[in-house]
């Protein structure tokens, strides 16, 4: 099976919390931009960095993308689910995607627009991630309760196909009993994504009908996840891994402000 990342390079944490979700506890932090807006605040400043368009990103994620996650889907290869509550799905390392499609989308894309949006969330520092690719259908999942990601941010994309329902929404600070009073509803847009950080509450309503997939990236900081593991909210205990873990490494910690992440 594919794996991505330096071999030994990264680690879990032993809380074994790696594949799951967990109801939130970090505090809102959103920052919601159109893509028109993104383009007319950001776009000048990332092509003066010699950085890919998002239009190029949108092209990779064409029909092809569906078609071959539908042809894995298929298939009696072996297969883990994204993460806990995702039963359906499929993660882009099973399917080779992670060094050529989402490795490139990170570095090249992703990483200097969120080094602008999330500097203090390690936007700058994204060297690893678990992406995967949920699914919502009629006799299948079809909705996703309230939780917090294994990620410092995350990107996620509606790839399709046709649907009605399944809005995310997105709660407020904490665990307050008002967390979840007004929470912000975002409705999906076929070929759009929407960038949240990872410990924000937000979960997805159900599905009316259809079928739905969406690209998820959850996108990590060594830098700032080998401070605190934002699933144990203790300091990581370390245990080897394959491909790029958890995202926590052994290296050196960075100047980053610990009392800013609690
Ligand atoms: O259903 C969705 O689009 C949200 C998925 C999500 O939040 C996650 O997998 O972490
Ligand atoms: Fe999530």
């Amino acid at each position: 099976m594919a794996t991505a990342g330096v071999p030994g390079r990264f680690y879990r944490c032993a809380c074994f919390c790696s594949e799951n979700l967990y109801v939130a506890r970090y505090g809102l932090h959103v920052r919601f931009r159109d893509e028109a807006q993104l383009r007319r605040d950001y776009g000048p400043i990332l092509r003066s960095r010699g950085c890919v368009d998002p239009k190029d990103f949108e092209e990779l994620l064409e029909e092809a993308l569906l078609e071959e996650l539908e042809n894995f889907e298929r298939s009696d290869l072996p297969k883990g689910r994204p993460n806990t509550m995702n039963n359906y799905g499929v993660l882009l390392h099973e399917l080779g995607l992670d060094e050529p499609l989402v490795t490139p989308l990170r570095e090249r894309f992703l990483q200097p627009l969120l080094a602008l949006l999330y500097p203090e969330w390690g936007g700058a520092r994204l060297d690893s991630h678990r992406a995967f690719v949920v699914k919502y259908a009629p006799g299948e999942d079809r909705e996703l309760g309230c939780h917090y990601d294994n990620a410092e941010l995350t990107l996620n994309v509606a790839l399709g196909k046709t649907f009605t329902g399944g809005a995310l929404y997105f709660g407020g600070l904490f665990q307050a009993p008002s967390a979840l009073a007004r929470p912000l509803e975002v409705e999906h847009v076929v070929g759009q994504g929407v960038l949240h950080r990872g410990g924000q509450l937000h979960g997805a309503r159900a599905l009316g009908s259809g079928e739905r997939w969406n690209l998820v990236v959850w996108l990590r900081a060594s830098t700032v996840r080998n401070h605190l593991c934002p699933m144990c909210l203790r300091e990581p205990e370390l245990v080897e891994d394959a491909g790029f873990g958890d995202g926590f490494t052994r290296e050196e910690p960075d100047t980053v402000d610990v009392c800013a992440l609690t």
